[in-house]
Formats: C-alpha cells, sequence, structure tokens
C-alpha cells in the first residue's frame, strides 16, 4: 500500500513546505490540468520541474491535458517518476507509454468514470499503473463515485490474468472538511495488485498526512496493512473489495 497525497489540497504559495511535511509518504501527487480536457486549471511543466528539484518524494504527474501525445513525455524527461496520461486525450497510447517509460518514468492511463475498461485491457503490457477516476477529473472535493468500484475490480482482475506488475491508482473522493483539531483521514487509494516483496517502512497514518487533506494510497492484496484500507472501502462500496 503506497500513499500519495494530492497537491492539489496542499497551499500553492508554499509547495517546498507542503512537500516537506509530507516527506514520508510514498509519491507527491501533482495534478497538471490545462483548462481545455478539463474546464480547470492548475500548474505546468515549468512548476513541476520545480517540484521534483525540491521534492523529498517522487513524483506522481497526472496529466489531466489534451494532447498527451505531445505534452506528457517532457513531464518523464523532467524527472517524473510516475506519468499519468488519460486515454480518453490520447491518439497513441502504445508510443506514448513506451515514450514515457524510455524516459525513465512508469508509464500510467486514466479512466474517466464514463470511460470503460475492457476496451483498453491489451494496453497492459505498456503500462506500470492503471488509474480509476472515483470523481470527474478537474477538481478535488467532489463525491466519491462507489460505482467505480466495479471497474476497479475488472482492472484488478485484468492484471492478475496478465501477470504483470501492475499497480492501480484509485483517485478522487472528498473527504470531511478540515477541522483544526483532528487530521482527515486518508480519502484516496491506489491499489497495488501484488504483494510487496521488499519490507516498506510503515504506512504514513493520516495523522502524518494531515498538512494536506488529501492522500492516494495504494493497496497490496495482502497484509496487515490493507486491513484498514478494505475496511475504509468495504464501508464506502460494500462488496467492491
Ligand atoms: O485528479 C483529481 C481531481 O481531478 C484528484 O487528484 C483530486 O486531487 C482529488 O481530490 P479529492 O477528490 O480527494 O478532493
Amino acid at each position: 500500500m503506497q500513499i500519495s497525497p494530492s497537491i492539489l489540497s496542499a497551499d500553492f504559495a508554499n509547495l517546498q513546505s507542503e512537500l516537506d511535511a509530507i516527506g514520508n509518504a510514498d509519491w507527491a501527487h501533482v495534478d497538471v490540468m490545462d483548462a481545455h480536457f478539463v474546464p480547470n486549471l492548475t500548474l505546468g511543466l515549468p512548476v513541476v520541474e520545480s517540484l521534483i528539484e525540491v521534492s523529498p518524494v517522487p513524483i506522481d504527474c497526472h496529466l489531466m491535458i489534451e494532447d498527451p501525445d505531445r505534452w506528457a513525455p517532457p513531464y518523464a524527461e523532467a524527472g517524473a517518476k510516475s506519468v499519468t496520461f488519460h486515454i480518453e486525450a490520447a491518439q497513441d497510447p502504445v508510443t506514448l507509454a513506451r515514450a514515457l517509460r524510455s524516459a525513465g518514468a512508469r508509464a500510467s492511463m486514466a479512466l474517466k468514470p464514463g470511460t470503460p475498461w475492457e476496451p483498453y485491457e491489451e494496453l497492459l503490457p505498456e503500462l506500470d499503473m492503471v488509474l480509476v477516476m472515483t470523481v470527474e477529473p478537474g477538481f478535488g472535493g467532489q463525491a466519491f463515485m462507489a460505482d467505480m468500484m466495479p471497474k476497479v475490480r475488472a482492472v484488478r482482475e485484468s492484471v492478475r490474468r496478465y501477470g504483470g506488475e501492475i499497480w492501480i491508482q484509485v483517485d478522487g473522493e472528498s473527504p470531511p472538511p478540515r477541522s483544526s483539531s483532528a487530521p482527515t483521514p486518508v480519502p484516496t487509494f491506489s491499489w497495488r495488485d501484488r504483494p510487496s516483496t521488499t519490507p516498506r517502512t510503515p504506512l504514513p497514518t493520516s495523522t502524518a498526512c494531515a498538512p494536506w487533506s488529501r492522500a492516494t494510497v495504494a493497496a497490496e492484496t495482502e497484509g496487515a496493512r490493507d486491513a484498514a484500507a478494505m475496511a475504509y472501502w468495504s464501508a464506502r462500496a460494500p462488496g467492491s473489495v
């Protein structure tokens, strides 16, 4: 299980200190929005390059942009260790995924809530991660779409059939409002389909992620640390895990 707190909930005036504050997370999830693929605008390559320079954890770039075939590889070349493009925007996902990998990044493909998984199953050998959106991309603070969990399960089954070490990321949920007294629980999860073979440091707790109100967690399907994640999802989407 891994945590990748989303920068969308960080203080944009203090990004370096915000990154330092999540130094015990596994990744920093950076939402790049271009006001075309999604109606919102966040930040682009120059800011990501600066974040890569100062971040204590690797950058997990979620590109909600048009023409990722052209614009995504530079994020990998800049040093983002995971780069996610949207299949709805990609012209040639195979060539794009290969370009990301050859630039040193994990190649990841995202699906909007309305996009089915099955037509893209054959892309698995080209991918290191599949991101299943559980909100419409574009904004934080939306309600978690529990009806996306069957898609997560379908991706997991495809990954098992394929047999590769491919992670599944689930992104998007509206957490309870930030409280001055209590940290917000980790709300957004990523799933890794296989147990990790190497020992990991303990998962950051929600307290550790308190500076940012959102986080992405990757869960192994076995192991003590999964218990909390499974309980979390069982409560929100009964029968999904
Ligand atoms: O990609 C996105 C939104 O488009 C996410 O990464 C958001 O950051 C999730 O925020 P919450 O839904 O958890 O508030």
